[in-house]
C-alpha cells in the first residue's frame, strides 16, 4: 500500500524553474513539495547552459586575447586545452551531484519527495522512487517538467546512435570528427565548442541559415565564424540516411525542400550530435487522468494556469508549456505563478472567490502576470561572435503590423570597440515601432554583446519612449555607446 502524504501545494520537477516555483508559493506559509526523479536543479545546472558555457569559455577568451595587439602573438600558437576544459566543466556541474541544491531546497523550508511524480486526477497524484507515496494537494499543483530533444526520423539514425545535448555537454572525450544537425541555438554554441576542442566539425542545416529566430545579419556572422575556424556548413541540406561502421558514422545528404543542392553528399564523422529542438515533456505525467493529452505542451494563460482543466488548481511553468526555452524566462515565469498561488491560497487570505482581489483581478505587467513572455524576451547565444537579441526581430514585427522603422550600427565604429579589439566584428540593430516612438527589438553581435543586452530589455520593457532614451548617456568610451549612434541615425 502507497504512503500517503498531503500538502498545500505540490510542485512537480526540480530543474530551476520548478525550484523557484516552490520557493516563491511557500512565502506565505503554504506547506510546499516539491518532486523530482533526477538531479534537482534539472537540465540547465548539469546538461545544459553551465557546462556548455564552460565548453566554450576557454575558446572565447583566447579570440579576446587574439584581437589586441601586444597579447595577440603572446596566444598565437595556442589551443584550447581540451582536459582543462572538461575537467573545470565536472567542477561547474559538481560531478553531477546534486547536494549543494539539496540542502537549499530544505533550507528554505520546502520538502523534497524523490520519485517520478503522475497525476491521478484533480489535485492528486502518484509519486514513485524508492517507495510509493499518493500525495494530494490541498490548493495546486504545479508541472514543471522541461522538455526532451525532438529526434527527427531518419532512416538509421537510431540503430547508428546519436548523441543528444546531454552526451555533448556531459562528454569525457572529444570525438575527432564530429557531425551536428541542426543550426538552432544548441547546434551552433556546440558546433563552435567542439570545434575549439580540436574536433572536426561539420553542421548540417536545414535551411538557408544559421539561427533561423535571430535577425538574419547575425546568422551570417556565426556562419562566417565557424567556416573561419574550419567547421564545414551545409546549407539547405537534409540528413536522408545514417549508418555506423568500424570507420565511424556516415550521414547521407540530400538537397532540403526547395533548396539548391549542399556542397556535399556525405558526411563522415565519429560522432553525430541531434540538435534539432525540444519538445515539453509531459508523455508520462497521467495528463489524461485531468482530461489533457500526454505529449502536448501545457498551454497556459498569463498566470500560468493550465488552459481547459477546471477549478483553477492546476498551473505550469517552464519548459513544459512551450511559452519559454530558457532558463531566465522560466524562472521569469516561476516567479509570477509562485506569487500567484502564494497570493490565491494564502493561509490567513483566503476567501469565498478562492484569493485576495489583488491578485485574481491583477492587470499586466503586475507581479501576478508573466506579461514580458509576450514580445519582450531576451535571448543570448554564446556563439562566436556572441548573438543577443530581446523582442521582436524586424520580421516579426512587421508580421504583428508594425510600422518600423530599422536602424542598424557596426559596432567597429564606435570607439569602445576599437579599444576592445583592433578587429571588433559586430553590429547592432533596434527595431522602432515608429507610430509609438518606441523600441520594440533589438540586437547585438558581437564579443560580449550578452552583457549589453540588458540595457535594450528594459528599453523594450518600459516601452522608453526615443526621446527619453536620448537621454540615458552611454559611458565612454564603451561599446553601449552604440545606442548614441543609433539614437542619431533615428534623427535625435
Ligand atoms: C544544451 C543547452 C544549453 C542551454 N543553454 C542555456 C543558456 O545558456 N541559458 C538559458 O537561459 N537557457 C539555456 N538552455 C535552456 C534551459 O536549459 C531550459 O530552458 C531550462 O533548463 C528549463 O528549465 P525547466 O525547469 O523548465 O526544465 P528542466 O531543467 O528540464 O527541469 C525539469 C525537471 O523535472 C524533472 N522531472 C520531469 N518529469 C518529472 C516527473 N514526472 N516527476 C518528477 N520529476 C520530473 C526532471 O528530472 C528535471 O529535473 C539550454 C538548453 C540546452 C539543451
Ligand atoms: N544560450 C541559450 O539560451 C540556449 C542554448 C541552447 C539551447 N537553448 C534552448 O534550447 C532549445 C532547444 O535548442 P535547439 O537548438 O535544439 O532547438 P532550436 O529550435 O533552436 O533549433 C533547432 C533547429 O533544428 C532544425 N531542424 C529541425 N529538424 C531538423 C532535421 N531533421 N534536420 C536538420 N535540422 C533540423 C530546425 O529548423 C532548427 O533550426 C531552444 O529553444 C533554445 O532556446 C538556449
Amino acid at each position: 500500500m502507497p504512503s500517503q502524504q498531503e500538502f498545500d501545494v505540490v510542485v512537480v520537477g526540480g530543474g530551476a524553474v520548478g525550484e523557484n516555483v516552490a520557493d516563491r508559493a511557500s512565502r506565505t506559509g503554504l506547506s510546499v513539495a516539491l518532486v523530482e526523479h533526477a538531479l534537482v536543479g534539472g537540465e540547465c545546472s548539469y546538461w545544459a547552459c553551465m557546462p556548455s558555457k564552460v565548453l566554450l569559455r576557454a575558446g572565447a577568451v583566447l579570440a579576446a586575447a587574439r584581437g589586441v595587439p601586444g597579447a595577440k602573438d603572446a596566444v598565437a600558437d595556442a589551443t584550447v586545452d581540451a582536459a582543462a576544459v572538461l575537467a573545470r566543466r565536472d567542477e561547474i556541474v559538481h560531478h553531477w551531484d546534486d547536494s549543494s541544491q539539496v540542502s537549499w531546497v530544505e533550507s528554505v523550508g520546502l520538502t523534497l519527495l524523490r520519485g517520478h511524480a503522475r497525476l491521478t486526477g484533480p489535485r492528486t497524484l502518484l509519486v514513485s522512487g524508492e517507495t510509493e507515496t499518493e500525495v494530494r494537494a490541498r490548493h495546486a499543483v504545479v508541472l514543471a517538467t522541461g522538455s526532451e530533444p525532438v529526434v527527427p526520423d531518419v532512416p538509421g539514425l537510431a540503430d547508428a546512435g546519436f548523441w543528444t545535448s546531454r552526451e555533448a555537454t556531459a562528454a569525457r572525450e572529444v570525438p575527432a570528427r564530429l557531425a551536428v544537425l541542426g543550426g538552432g541555438v544548441v547546434g551552433v554554441e556546440m558546433a563552435r565548442a567542439y570545434a575549439d576542442l580540436g574536433s572536426e566539425v561539420t553542421i548540417v542545416v536545414r535551411g538557408g541559415r544559421l539561427l533561423g529566430n535571430a535577425e538574419p545579419f547575425a546568422g551570417e556572422a556565426v556562419a562566417d565564424d565557424l567556416r573561419a575556424a574550419g567547421v564545414r556548413v551545409l546549407l539547405h541540406a537534409e540528413t536522408t540516411a545514417v549508418r555506423r561502421d568500424d570507420g565511424g558514422v556516415h550521414l547521407e545528404i540530400g538537397a532540403a525542400s526547395g533548396g539548391p543542392h549542399p556542397d556535399a553528399s556525405v558526411v563522415h564523422a565519429s560522432e553525430v550530435l541531434v540538435a534539432t529542438g525540444r519538445r515539453p515533456r509531459t508523455g508520462q505525467l497521467g495528463l489524461e487522468t485531468v482530461g489533457l493529452t500526454p505529449g502536448e505542451q501545457l498551454h497556459v494563460d498569463d498566470a500560468l494556469q493550465v488552459v481547459g482543466v477546471d477549478d483553477g488548481w492546476l498551473f505550469a511553468a517552464g519548459d513544459v508549456t512551450g511559452r519559454t526555452a530558457t532558463t531566465h524566462q522560466g524562472k521569469y515565469d516561476a516567479r509570477v505563478v509562485g506569487d500567484v498561488v502564494a497570493a490565491r491560497f494564502h493561509p490567513d487570505g483566503a476567501d469565498a472567490d478562492g484569493g485576495p482581489r489583488a491578485e485574481r483581478d491583477a492587470a499586466p505587467w503586475t507581479r501576478y502576470r508573466a506579461t514580458a513572455d509576450v514580445a519582450a524576451v531576451p535571448q543570448v547565444v554564446f556563439s562566436r561572435p556572441e548573438v543577443a537579441w530581446v523582442g521582436r526581430t524586424e520580421a516579426q514585427a512587421r508580421r504583428d503590423g508594425i510600422d518600423v522603422r530599422v536602424l542598424r550600427y557596426d559596432l567597429a565604429d564606435v570607439a569602445g570597440a576599437s579599444v576592445a579589439s583592433a578587429d571588433y566584428p559586430g553590429a547592432a540593430q533596434l527595431v522602432v515601432d515608429q507610430a509609438r516612438g518606441v523600441v520594440v527589438g533589438a540586437t547585438f553581435v558581437g564579443p560580449d554583446a550578452a552583457e549589453m543586452l540588458h540595457a535594450a530589455t528594459i528599453a523594450v520593457v518600459g516601452e522608453v519612449p526615443l526621446d527619453r532614451l536620448w537621454h540615458a548617456v552611454p559611458s565612454y568610451p564603451t561599446v553601449s555607446e552604440v545606442w548614441l549612434r543609433l539614437l542619431e541615425a533615428a534623427g535625435l
